[in-house]
């Protein structure tokens, strides 16, 4: 696994995507909209009632029409984000027999890096354009020790991110009129499972001839995503894609599985992907924040007395996660959609 980087930058020129990573996105037209979300944090606690009914009136809004949202004024300082790009940056740009010893040898290891083949619809299997460095943070912390600036930069950043997954997703329950806490409790968010992915994708020769990430859902309750200004996020919305230009300094936020499921189906877990360019290498910084891996996760009780039935089969978010680890396939049905439970 010499990785996409080691590729992008060999000195003989690329002129189209090696045959492996050739991929037919589908569909490849995408737009810009001005209506995707944007959520000012700081409403939530700005002291002001009216503010704050707005705040949750919007997010509850965002989470069900789109499942996706740019957060603004958050209060994560500039600081940690670039401190976290910029360790994220040092550590691809370590030499390949660094990194080698993060090589996975199972799906379940807490610490991995290198790249990702994945089997299309029509059973042809080609690699993503991308590198990736995969950390399990939470409840138990798992860094490697190169480059020396990563532990802290990620200490900090997947600290304050926690904290804002929580109090958002608190506000979440808000928007369902769910008890207060409860959704901390059910799920034990104290001990919530929170995973790292750090994407680094170079220039790629023809953009449209290979994908950095295919269309997927996150398992988890909500994803948090910076980057180092150079866009490549597509979300799915009403069957279109759209591109996400964010505001410097902004996070956006998507909606998970797990959030779809808890809710019976009122936050829509968005189908997103992550396109390419043939200029600029991208880095995103990814933090998943899901319940505690021995939650059973179903959806509420009380939201389900609310629709008169339960949308979801439960499952321990474990044994979710499992699932969607060993499916190799794009092919196969998603754990999501295997645990709806169909109308009569
Ligand atoms: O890099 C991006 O913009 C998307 C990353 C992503 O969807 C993921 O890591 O799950
Ligand atoms: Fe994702």
């Amino acid at each position: 696994m010499a990785g996409v980087k080691v590729l992008a930058e060999s000195p003989v020129v690329l002129e189209s995507v090696p045959s492996k990573f050739k991929f037919v996105n589908e569909p490849i037209r995408s737009s810009d909209s001005d209506s995707i979300p944007m959520i000012d944090f700081s409403l939530l606690t700005s002291g002001h009632p009216d503010q704050r009914s707005k705040f949750i009136q919007d997010l509850g809004k965002a989470c069900q029409e789109w499942g996706f949202f740019i957060l603004v004024n958050h209060g994560i300082p500039e600081n940690d984000m670039n401190a976290m790009v910029e360790a994220a940056m040092e550590f691809f740009n370590m030499p390949a027999e660094e990194k080698q010893q993060y090589e996975p040898k199972n799906a379940s290891d807490p610490i991995k890096c290198g790249n990702f083949d994945v089997t299309d619809t029509s059973n042809r299997t080609f690699t993503l354009w991308r590198d990736y460095l995969k950390l399990y943070v939470h409840p138990e912390f798992h860094c490697p020790l190169k480059p020396k600036t990563l532990r802290e930069a990620l200490l900090h950043y997947s600290e304050k991110t926690r904290k804002l997954a929580r109090a958002l997703l608190e506000a979440v329950s808000e928007t369902m009129r769910l008890e207060r806490g409860y959704m901390e409790e059910t799920l034990n968010l104290e001990s919530m499972f929170q995973l790292f992915a750090g994407n680094f994708y170079p220039p790629c020769p023809q953009p449209d001839h290979a994908i950095g990430i295919p269309p997927h859902t996150d398992h988890g309750l909500l994803t948090l995503l910076i980057h180092n200004g150079v866009a490549g996020l597509q979300i799915e919305h009403n069957g279109e894609w759209f591109n996400v230009n964010s505001p410097q300094n902004s996070i956006l936020v998507n909606t998970g599985d797990q959030l779809e499921i808890f809710s019976n189906g009122r936050c829509k877990s968005v189908k997103h992907r992550a396109v390419l360019n043939n200029e600029k290498t991208r880095i995103s910084i990814v933090v998943a924040n899901g319940p505690s891996l021995d939650a059973i996760v179903g959806p509420a009780p009380s939201l389900v007395a609310r629709d008169g039935r339960a949308s979801y089969l439960p499952m321990k978010y474990e044994e979710y996660i499992e699932k969607q680890l060993t499916k190799t396939r794009v092919i196969e049905k998603s754990v999501l959609e295997q645990l709806m439970i169909q109308e009569n």
